[in-house]
C-alpha cells in the first residue's frame, strides 16, 4: 500500500452506516461484565472466547453473539460498551456513526428497555461533548422473531422518539423474508422512524426487492445478492439507494470465499451508492479502517476509490444535506494536507 493510501484511510473522516453495538463488546469487557454480573459463560480466559469465534454462517455467528451480550445488564453497562467503541474509532478518523441496538434481545432477558437506550444514548452525548461525533440511532427488529414482537419493540421506541431514529431489521435472514414484517415497518414509517434493513446478505436477490417495495428502506444493509439480478443493480444505482457493505464480515460469515470476492469493487464500478462498514467488529476481527484497508490491499483500489468511499460515508447516511457539505469539506480539506 502507498503511503498516500495508508494516510487516507487513517485519516479521512468517515461515517461508520453499518454497526451492531452489541458486536464491538470486545472479549476482555465481556468477561469483567460477566463477573460485574454475575453471568456465567463457556469461557474462562480471553483466548477461549476468541477461539469460540470460527463461524461457517450466519447462524453460527449470532448464536454466539446472543451468548455474549448476556452479560450487558445495567445502563452503565451499555454506557460502557458503547463508550468503548466510541473511543476506539475516533481514532480512526470517524466523525458519524449510525449505530444498531437489537432491544428485544435483552428485553426477552428482563432488561428494561429505557436501560438500554440510556446507556447508550449517555455514551453517545458524551461522545458528541468530548470527540464532536454526532450519531443517529437505529433500533432492529430481530427477523426470526414473530411480528408481534417487533409491534412491542415499536411501541416502546415510541416513547423515545427524541433518541431512535430510524428501525432496521436484522438476525436470520432466510425463512424470515422482508413481506414478515410489511406492517409494523408501515407503522414505523408512519411514526417517523426512518426504516433500513439487512437485505441479501445469505436471502437472495428477492430479499433485496422485499426491502425496497414491500418495507420501503431508504437504504439497503449488505446488499450483496442484489448482483444476481442485473435489474435491481441498475435500480440501485439509478435510485442511488446506499448499501451498506461489511467485508470482512462476509469474509469471516463465509458469505464470499475471500476478500478478493468482496463485491465492494464491483458496486463502485457499477455506480452504486456503496459504503464500507465494519458491521459486528469485535467478533469478525476488524473495525472500520481495517475495512477499508481489507478493501484497498484484496480489490486493489486506487487512491481515488478510497476517498469516494470516505465521501459514500456521508452521502449515504442520515445526515442533512447542509450536515454532509461540512462534512465533505473536512475531506477535501485533508486530501489538501495529504498531498
Ligand atoms: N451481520 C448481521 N446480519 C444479521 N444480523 C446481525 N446482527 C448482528 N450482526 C448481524
Ligand atoms: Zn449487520
Amino acid at each position: 500500500m502507498t503511503d498516500l493510501a495508508n494516510a487516507l484511510i487513517d485519516t479521512l473522516p468517515k461515517a461508520e452506516l453499518h454497526l451492531h453495538i452489541e458486536g464491538t463488546l470486545e472479549p476482555e469487557l465481556m468477561l469483567e461484565l460477566a463477573k460485574r454480573n454475575k453471568v456465567s459463560l463457556p469461557y474462562d480466559t480471553v483466548e477461549d472466547v476468541r477461539n469460540a469465534y470460527q463461524f461457517d454462517c450466519l447462524q453460527d455467528f449470532l448464536d454466539i453473539y446472543y451468548l455474549g451480550m448476556s452479560v450487558l445488564k445495567t445502563e452503565r453497562d451499555f454506557h460502557d460498551l458503547t463508550w468503548a467503541y466510541l473511543e476506539r474509532v475516533q481514532q480512526d478518523g470517524l466523525t458519524h456513526v449510525e449505530m444498531f441496538f437489537d432491544p428485544q434481545a435483552h428485553t426477552d432477558r428482563g432488561v428494561a428497555f429505557e436501560t438500554v437506550v440510556a446507556g447508550i444514548t449517555s455514551a453517545l452525548e458524551q461522545a458528541k461533548r468530548e470527540y464532536g461525533i454526532t450519531s443517529k440511532l437505529i433500533m432492529c427488529f430481530l427477523r426470526h422473531l414473530p411480528e408481534d414482537q417487533a409491534f412491542e419493540a415499536l411501541d416502546c421506541a415510541c416513547k423515545h422518539k427524541d433518541h431512535i431514529f430510524g428501525v432496521g431489521l436484522d438476525s436470520s435472514e432466510r425463512g424470515h423474508p422482508p413481506e414478515k414484517f410489511e406492517r409494523v415497518f408501515a407503522a414505523a414509517r408512519s411514526e417517523d422512524f426512518v426504516p433500513v434493513a439487512h437485505a441479501g446478505e445469505e436471502g437472495d436477490s428477492s430479499y433485496v426487492r422485499g426491502a425496497l417495495d414491500v418495507l420501503k428502506v431508504e437504504r439497503v444493509d449488505h446488499g450483496n445478492r442484489a448482483f444476481d439480478d442485473p435489474a435491481l443493480i441498475r435500480r440501485l444505482a439509478e435510485q442511488q439507494t446506499p448499501l451498506t457493505m461489511c467485508p470482512i464480515s462476509n469474509w469471516r460469515l463465509k458469505g464470499i470465499p475471500d476478500l478478493a470476492a468482496s463485491p465492494v469493487k464491483k458496486a463502485l464500478d457499477a455506480g452504486l451508492l456503496v459504503t464500507v462498514n465494519s458491521d459486528d467488529p469485535s467478533y469478525f476481527g476488524g473495525y472500520l479502517n481495517d475495512n477499508y484497508r481489507a478493501v484497498h490491499d484484496n480489490l486493489s483500489l486506487t487512491e481515488g476509490e478510497i476517498v469516494t468511499l470516505a465521501r459514500n460515508s456521508f452521502a449515504g447516511s442520515f445526515l442533512t444535506g447542509a450536515e454532509k457539505q461540512v462534512q465533505l469539506d473536512k475531506i477535501d480539506a485533508q486530501i489538501d494536507r495529504l498531498s
